[in-house]
């Protein structure tokens, strides 16, 4: 297995550190893979000028699976745009097609008192978000701020074409036919056409699902469902950015955005996994970052990329034992539990393992 690293920005080398000691602690056991280190986003521009440098370019063409700590951070945000950290990554997943975005946000019952929510709305909380992730506004053309009648107009592209709905839907209806057979695609077709195609495709393919219980949501009452009634999900579907606002809000059902793990998968799961969350400035360096979104996507990745069921089950196990144990980071804290730091939850990690 060929696994290229790119720690990234503010908590990322923190965060990565501490996944790839709990990849290694496996290797003793028939695990056999290579490490090799690159740059990505704010590190990279300051290093080579460039946030996604061809050198890395390279190492992640070349590997099998990726693991990505965060980009970005305040320093780079005045840079011209081609320049910034966050161009690195749309950069990657594009240059990958890693179109399907997987957030799962359970919920520990270990973690129910983190929950924003109350203990008997969350209990069980086991949903999936499948995230179109290469299309969307986030890369629409035209995309800019130009002049008109004398002042300054922004503007973006939201766009998505059939075959880009059609695959993220595949994935999306497999994914419900071997969990609780129910997907709910979250779009805003009373106002966007786009979404309006999102939606008539998406009735399609559910042709081909009779299995597959299909709901349709706009996003704003998904947003607000997410917090009064969130088991009411199995799986949900949706487009970039709507996704990305809706795994952040999700991931506090679960305790805490350092809790959601991700993987990004192209059409032959290949995958870069990271961490659903940013690069969290105001905490990086302080090694208080709770790593076991990282260390959950390592366990995606041996799961989706490598097809290891055992090993990845094994580190979902040592998570939820670390968090019977009563350790926390400050993100997941309560009063009489064990408050640790980053790099003490990946010693109790590989601990439980
Ligand atoms: N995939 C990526 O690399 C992403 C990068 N970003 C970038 O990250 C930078 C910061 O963005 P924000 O909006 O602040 O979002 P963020 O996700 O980095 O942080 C939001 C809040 O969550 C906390 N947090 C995040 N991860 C945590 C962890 N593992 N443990 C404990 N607390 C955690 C942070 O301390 C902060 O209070 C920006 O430059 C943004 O563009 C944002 C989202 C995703
Ligand atoms: C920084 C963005 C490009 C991505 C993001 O917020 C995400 O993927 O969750
Ligand atoms: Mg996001």
């Amino acid at each position: 297995m060929k696994i290229c690293v790119l720690p990234g920005d503010g908590i990322g080398p923190e965060i990565t550190e501490q996944a790839l000691r709990v990849l290694e602690a496996l290797r003793g056991d028939g695990l056999d893979f290579t490490v090799e280190k690159g740059l990505i986003g704010g590190c990279a521009v300051d290093a080579t000028g460039s946030p996604y440098p061809d050198a890395t370019a390279k190492l992640a063409q070349e590997a099998d699976a990726i693991l990505l700590g965060a980009v970005g951070g305040p320093q780079w945000d005045t840079l011209p745009r081609e320049q910034r950290p966050e161009r690195g990554l749309l950069a990657i997943r594009k240059q990958l097609n890693l179109f399907a975005n997987l957030r799962p946000a359970i919920l520990y019952p270990e973690l129910a008192n983190a929950s924003t929510l109350k203990p008997e709305v969350v209990a069980g909380l086991d949903i999936l978000i499948v995230r179109e992730l290469t299309g969307d506004i986030y890369f629409g053309q035209p995309r800019g701020i130009r002049e008109e009648n004398g002042e300054r107009v922004g503007f973006n592209t939201m766009v998505y074409s059939e075959s880009e709905i059609r695959r993220i839907g595949k994935v999306a209806f497999e994914a419900a036919r071997k969990r609780g057979k129910k997907l709910c695609s979250v779009d805003k077709m009373n106002v966007l056409e786009c979404t309006q195609l999102w939606r008539d495709v998406m009735i399609e393919l559910s042709a081909d699902y009779p299995d597959v219980e299909l709901s349709h949501m706009l996003v704003d009452n998904a947003a607000m469902q997410l917090v009064r009634a969130p088991k009411q999900f199995d799986v949900m579907v949706t487009g970039n950015m709507f996704g990305d606002i809706l795994s952040d809000e999700a991931s506090m059902l679960t305790g805490s955005i350092g809790m959601l793990p991700s993987a990004s998968l192209d059409a032959n799961n290949k995958g870069l996994y990271e961490p659903s969350h940013g690069s969290a400035p105001d905490i990086a360096g302080k090694g208080v970052a709770n790593p076991l979104a990282t260390i959950l996507s390592v366990a995606m990745m041996l799961r989706y990329t490598f097809n290891l069921e055992a090993p990845a089950a094994r580190i979902e196990m040592a998570v939820k034992k670390v968090l019977a144990a009563g350790y926390r980071t400050g993100d997941i804290y309560e009063a009489g539990t064990r408050r640790v730091g980053t790099k003490e939850m990946g010693d109790a990690v590989i601990a439980a393992l």
